[in-house]
């Protein structure tokens, strides 16, 4: 696997946001309240660029699920815009939506959700007809992908069969399977042990350079912010503190 690129873009204020893998424009996500509303994004606008990753850290209830949900398109924002890829979302039918993120997106949330009677491979494979790979090229690719997260001998275990840090390396692997842009990743360490924790963020570091997506990482351990690019900070439904583009990693 090849080390990260040194050369990291600033990841907020760019002149051409829409031509990074994400970006977030000025987004308001509102859910009702009993007979109010409760504001769970302010006005968030966010960039990344490809190759890059972002820890997104904040107090408990200030709007991180949120902001990684309205990212990946799973919930629209009340006002404002969220652009995949240069593919703005507002307006798009649902159907549009699901076959965006199918391309485009990778999910990994913090418990790994494996069907417990598929093996590693075949958890890979679910819906590859949808994204019009055959069987055979699915196949391969999934075992390529396990060899990369590490998991080369674990191909045909089945979710019992193997230890926390595994399954969250099938789910790292299982997001890639589709070669997204954008990877939104929910508090991958919050399961597992120190020594787990620090090699998931440091794969997920590898994975961002290797496959140059977009990467935002809500975590809780700011341990491992030095990994990443940037932080962002949230309170109230709003970024505090500016993006700092002037945090360079040094490699794995
Ligand atoms: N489905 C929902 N309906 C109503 N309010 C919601 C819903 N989801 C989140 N909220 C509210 O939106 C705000 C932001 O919640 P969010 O889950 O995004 O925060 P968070 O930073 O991810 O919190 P945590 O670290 O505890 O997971 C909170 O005030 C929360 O109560």
């Amino acid at each position: 696997m090849s080390l990260p690129s040194p050369s990291i873009t600033p990841v907020s204020g760019s002149a051409d946001r829409t031509a990074r893998p994400l970006a977030l424009d000025n987004v308001t996500l509102e859910y009702p309240d009993g007979g109010g509303t409760v504001k769970a994004l302010d006005g968030v606008s966010l960039s990344v660029g490809a190759g890059q990753m972002v820890s997104l850290v904040g107090p408990s209830g200030s709007g991180k699920s949120s902001l990684l949900a309205v990212a990946a398109t799973l919930v629209r924002p009340t006002s404002g815009n969220v652009v995949i890829d240069g593919v703005s979302t507002t307006d798009r039918r649902d159907a549009e939506l699901t076959a965006l993120r199918r391309e485009k997106v990778g999910i990994i949330f913090q418990q790994p959700n494996l069907l417990p009677s598929l093996t590693a491979v075949e958890q890979l494979m679910i819906g590859h007809h949808l994204r019009g790979m055959p069987l055979k090229a699915a196949r391969s690719r999934a075992r390529e992908l396990l060899g990369l997260v590490g998991l080369d001998g674990s191909a045909e275990k089945r979710p019992h069969q193997l230890s926390g840090g595994q399954k969250q390396r099938v789910n790292i692997a299982r997001a890639l399977m589709g070669g997204p842009k954008v990877l939104l990743v929910d508090e991958p360490t919050a399961a597992l042990d120190h020594e787990r924790s620090a090699s998931i963020v440091g794969l997920l570091r590898q994975v961002t350079d290797e496959f140059q997506v977009a990467t935002v990482m809500v975590t809780h351990d700011t341990e491992f912010v030095p990994l990443t690019d940037a932080v962002a900070v949230m309170r109230d439904g709003g970024l505090t503190a500016p993006v700092r583009p002037d945090v360079h990693h040094s490699g794995v």
